[in-house]
């Protein structure tokens, strides 16, 4: 690059505007979603006036750390991604925060002061390589060492759901109707393969009993024959239990996600199944994975950027997991296309990610960019624009930011089981094993 060329790439200010998602009433284990759901849009405005783009959860705990980390950027360069986790280290988290309960939104296991710096930084660290890509010219994924697919296959996220929230609950409308049965969650998937032509299947459970979800599975299984499909009762299940269920449905799983809680009980689990096991919930630091791995507890790794502190660590990660031969999908939580591009450009870097990643996105009716993103036959188009590859719309986030800022700021932190009790005042988490 010539000096007449050259860029500054420093960081002149980071915007960070938390909004509020509209979100469908989905069951999960702990309760059910909240009509609006929390997220945080990061800006990294270089010296130059290129902004890039990073989304992350937007609860309060996250808020707390991220404005802190924000100011610890200024000055320094887009380029200086390798500091970034020394930085997030001196952002102090409040104890209370990182309260050693499993995390009452996310259901990724234990709560700690490194995961909720983690999902900060990562929303930093794709709005630094967002901006770096747009300076340079250069996608995403070429950053991350080139795309080794063109497109990244996706899962049909399907829930048990009601048809809308409870009376008296504000919220946005949608015409997916309620699934609460096997029926109803084979139409739901017929509704996800018509409008965006998914190919395998994952159905979070651990909200009805066993038998019920293990029926849907097989009308799944004989509705969609050939197609992989995944259940994820987050947990909820004892030994014993999961051991049943990957007997019965051994035939038509491709894995069974989490079913019981914690590294020990997962690892009796595949000790006597042949299934293999997913998680996003036993392992989500590198320090969980020795004794997970070592005792085979895992059998899929199910990565995720926000919760591995980004891009180049969820890469790392597949590494490790490649040593380990242990496989690699990607889990989502509620989110946007923000994080949905990014996911898709790191994705399309991983050669041994071999199961279709999971997306909450065509939930998601609201955006902050211009375009949504498109999936055709199951996939989203690996971007090549430079950056991320796509384009805020600053009226679109305004609205969900004034969402955000009206009201009593009761929905400005996920609590499904809260969102539950409106409906069922009885309602508390279950302990765990529930079934
Ligand atoms: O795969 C998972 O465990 C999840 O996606 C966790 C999520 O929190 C999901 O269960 C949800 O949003 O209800
Ligand atoms: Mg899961």
């Amino acid at each position: 690059m010539t000096a007449e060329t050259s860029c500054d790439l420093s960081i002149a200010e980071v915007r960070l505007t938390p909004v509020l998602v509209a979100d469908p009433p989905l069951l999960n284990t702990q309760g059910v979603h909240q009509p609006y759901t929390p997220r945080l849009i990061v800006e990294v405005v270089t010296a130059d006036g290129i902004t890039g783009l990073g989304e992350t959860y937007g609860d309060t705990k996250y808020l707390e750390l991220a404005r802190p980390l924000a100011d610890r950027l200024a000055g320094r360069p887009v380029t200086e991604l390798n500091g970034l986790s020394a930085l997030a280290g001196e952002v102090a988290v409040d104890p209370s925060r990182a309260s050693g309960r499993v995390d009452v939104g996310g259901l990724r296991g234990v709560q700690t002061a490194e995961k909720l710096r983690l999902s900060v930084l990562s929303a930093f660290e794709v709005a630094c390589l967002d901006a770096l890509g747009q300076a340079l010219g250069l996608p995403v994924h070429a950053l991350l060492g080139g795309r080794v697919r063109d497109a990244v296959e996706y899962s049909g996220y399907l829930f048990y759901r009601w048809a809308g929230h409870p009376e008296g609950v504000a919220g946005e409308k949608d015409d997916w109707g309620a699934a609460l049965d096997p029926a109803g969650v084979v139409a739901q998937a017929r509704a996800f393969k018509e409008r965006y032509g998914f190919r395998s299947f994952k159905l979070k459970g651990g909200v009805f009993p066993p038998d019920e979800e293990t029926a849907a599975v097989r009308a799944l299984a004989e509705a969609f024959p050939g197609h992989p499909l995944r259940l994820d009762p987050n947990g909820a299940w004892s030994v014993e239990t999961s051991l049943r269920v990957a007997r019965e449905l051994a035939d038509v799983l491709e894995y069974l996600e989490d079913p019981a809680l914690g590294t020990p009980a997962m690892a009796e689990v595949a000790a006597g199944t042949e299934v293999p096991l997913a998680t996003n919930m036993c392992v989500t630091t590198f320090a969980e994975i020795e004794e997970a791995f070592t005792r085979g507890a895992v059998q899929v790794l199910l990565c995720d950027h926000h919760y591995w502190g980004g891009l180049r660590a969820t890469r790392e990660l597949a590494a490790v997991c490649r040593a380990f031969g242990v496989g690699v999908s990607m889990h989502s939580n509620t989110h946007l296309g923000i994080s949905l591009a990014a996911m898709t450009h790191v994705a399309s870097t991983v050669p041994d990610l071999h199961h279709a990643c999971d997306t909450h996105y065509p939930w998601q009716s609201e955006d902050v960019l211009t375009e949504r993103l498109a999936f055709r036959d199951g996939t989203i188009a690996v971007p090549d624009a430079p950056g991320l590859g796509v384009t805020l719309d600053r009226d679109r986030m305004a609205a969900l930011h004034e969402r955000w800022l009206t009201g009593d700021g009761a929905l400005r932190d996920r609590d499904d089981e809260a969102a539950m009790r409106i409906a069922n005042p009885a309602w508390a988490t279950p302990t765990v094993p529930r079934w």
